[in-house]
């Protein structure tokens, strides 16, 4: 059997395993059994911890379909809460540090990697989108570990995000997929923002997106250095220090813990 912790920061959900004494080899299939939510754990990402030899642990992550993900800002942020204390995260985003303090944590998430090209005005008409809809206007497309394009509007709850983000997410311009926001500027230090996450569709917060968001409207000069993201289940905060790291802060808990015999799962 193997002993797991079920978290979640503002109710995206993970399923951490932490393998660093004992190595966990997961297959595509295995994870999505796991995230079942009816015959499995269930979650938005599950985390692996392994042991790293540049950094206080390596963190992987999976998708709920069962793509493995270089970059998860919430589920680092509970990988924080986790370890305690200060910690450096080896990921194949990125390399991060962590303080937490409780159930409160901050990552620094380094500047955005632009190794997936940032544009700040993406050319809407090069989506293959099946209607237009009036309120959207170009999106940024960036990359902050993993890829996202961010859609400023006036209202998000009036943009179908279950209809319009898994046409973004599939679209031949993007072969590895894409997470997709929307975004609202309530205030130079506050933004209203939903997610449609790659591989796992909608979910009540997303900090990767939240980075993504925050890097891509400070570029446009939209708001300032430190922000507010209020996402459908709460709210955390976005900082850009003055070396151009982002930083994500906010609440994550652990809700319980079990044990688990994940070749079950295989
Ligand atoms: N779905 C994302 C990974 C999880 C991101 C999200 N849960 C976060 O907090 O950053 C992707 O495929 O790149």
């Amino acid at each position: 059997m193997t002993k797991f912790l079920k978290m979640h920061g503002l109710g995206n959900d993970f399923m951490l395993l932490d393998a660093r004494e004992h190595p966990v080899a997961l297959t595509a299939q295995q994870v999505r059994n796991l995230a079942d939510r009816c015959t499995g754990v269930g979650f938005d990402q599950l985390i692996l911890v392994e042991p790293s030899e540049t950094a206080s642990v390596k963190a992987r992550f999976w998708n709920p379909d069962g793509s493995e993900v270089p970059s998860c800002g919430n589920g680092s942020r509970a990988l924080a809460v986790y370890l305690g204390g200060a910690a450096s995260i080896e990921t194949a985003g990125g390399p991060l540090t962590s303080a937490a303090s409780g159930s409160q944590a901050e990552i620094d998430m380094g500047p955005p990697r632009w190794h997936w090209e940032q544009t700040l005005a993406y050319p809407l008409d090069t989506l293959h989108l099946p209607v237009s809809w009036d309120e959207l206007t170009d999106p940024a497309a960036l990359s902050v570990g993993n890829p996202h394009i961010v859609f400023e509007v006036s209202d998000p709850a009036a943009i179908p995000l279950e209809s319009l983000g898994p046409r973004i997410e599939t679209d031949p311009l993007f072969p590895a997929g894409i997470n997709v926001g929307i975004a609202r500027v309530d205030a130079l230090d506050r933004i209203t923002l939903r997610v449609w996450e790659r591989g796992a569709g909608l979910t009540r917060a997303c900090g990767t997106g939240a980075v993504a968001a925050v890097a891509a409207l400070q570029k446009r000069g939209r708001i300032g250095a430190e922000v507010t993201v209020t996402m459908p289940g709460g709210e955390v905060r976005v900082r850009r220090d003055e070396s151009g790291h982002l930083h994500l802060a906010g609440p994550a808990i652990i809700s319980f813990t079990g044990e688990i015999d994940l070749e079950a799962f295989a």
